[in-house]
């Protein structure tokens, strides 16, 4: 048998931690507050897709929305790890889409329901290529860019983080322990936006890595 290799951490079957409202032309696009603390949802492994598969809209959605986010793939686990080595705990990165079914996300809040079926549905987690750490040698401090059909809809930079990479780590792990494998998405910037079937997404961290996705109905 062979070894597992991190860089293929989609296949783990570990978890996938999500950070919301963590930039605050985001939160405010939307009209939230801006958060004291970070807000986090979940999404299973089995929302994964990778490049040449199709993202599905769930039946149930007519606004679908893409989310270009950064995320941290752990490559050491712990509980409550100190900021100050939460870096050490990390194997590298992937470009992330989270995919949201808006319509139901706001009927949820309204209601005061978890977000399950806007976040967490098949398809919902499109991941590029691992991306070693020595790639991304300043993580707090990289470009994010999200295309529809060549048009621009997202650009953002992770430096306009309200909570950094290690200060999620720290916070995640004191209740969350980490694991090899699992991935944390750091949240999206403004600009977020609806696709339909059909669509074109594209998208990159400045001179590292860029994507691509197509947008498909689910079958009946
Ligand atoms: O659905 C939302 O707006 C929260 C979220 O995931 C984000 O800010 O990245
Ligand atoms: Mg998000």
């Amino acid at each position: 048998m062979t070894a597992r290799n991190i860089s293929r951490f989609w296949e783990w079957g570990r978890k996938i931690i999500c950070v919301g409202r963590n930039y605050a032309d985001h939160a405010k696009e939307l009209k939230n507050a801006i958060p004291a603390e970070p807000v986090l949802f979940l999404k299973p492994p089995s929302a994964y897709v990778r490049e040449g598969s199709p993202i599905l809209v769930p039946l149930y959605t007519s606004n679908l929305h893409h989310e270009v986010e950064l995320g941290v793939v752990i490559g050491k686990g712990g509980t409550a790890i100190a900021q100050s080595s939460a870096m050490e705990h990390v194997a590298g990165y992937a470009l992330c889409l989270d995919m949201t079914a808006r319509d139901i996300q706001d009927e949820c809040k309204s209601k005061g329901l978890p977000w399950t079926m806007a976040k967490a549905f098949n398809t919902s987690c499109p991941v590029s290529e691992f991306i070693p750490k020595e790639h991304i040698p300043d993580p707090g401090n990289v470009k994010l860019w999200l295309k529809v059909n060549d048009q621009l809809r997202q650009s953002g930079c992770t430096s306009q983080m309200i909570f950094s990479i290690p200060y999620l780590i720290s916070y995640i792990s004191d209740f969350i322990s980490l694991e090899e494998g699992d991935l944390i998405l750091t949240g999206t910037p403004k600009g977020v936006s609806a696709v339909q079937e059909h669509d074109e997404l594209q998208a990159g961290i400045e001179d590292v890595i860029t994507m691509s996705f197509r947008v498909d109905r689910q079958d009946h």
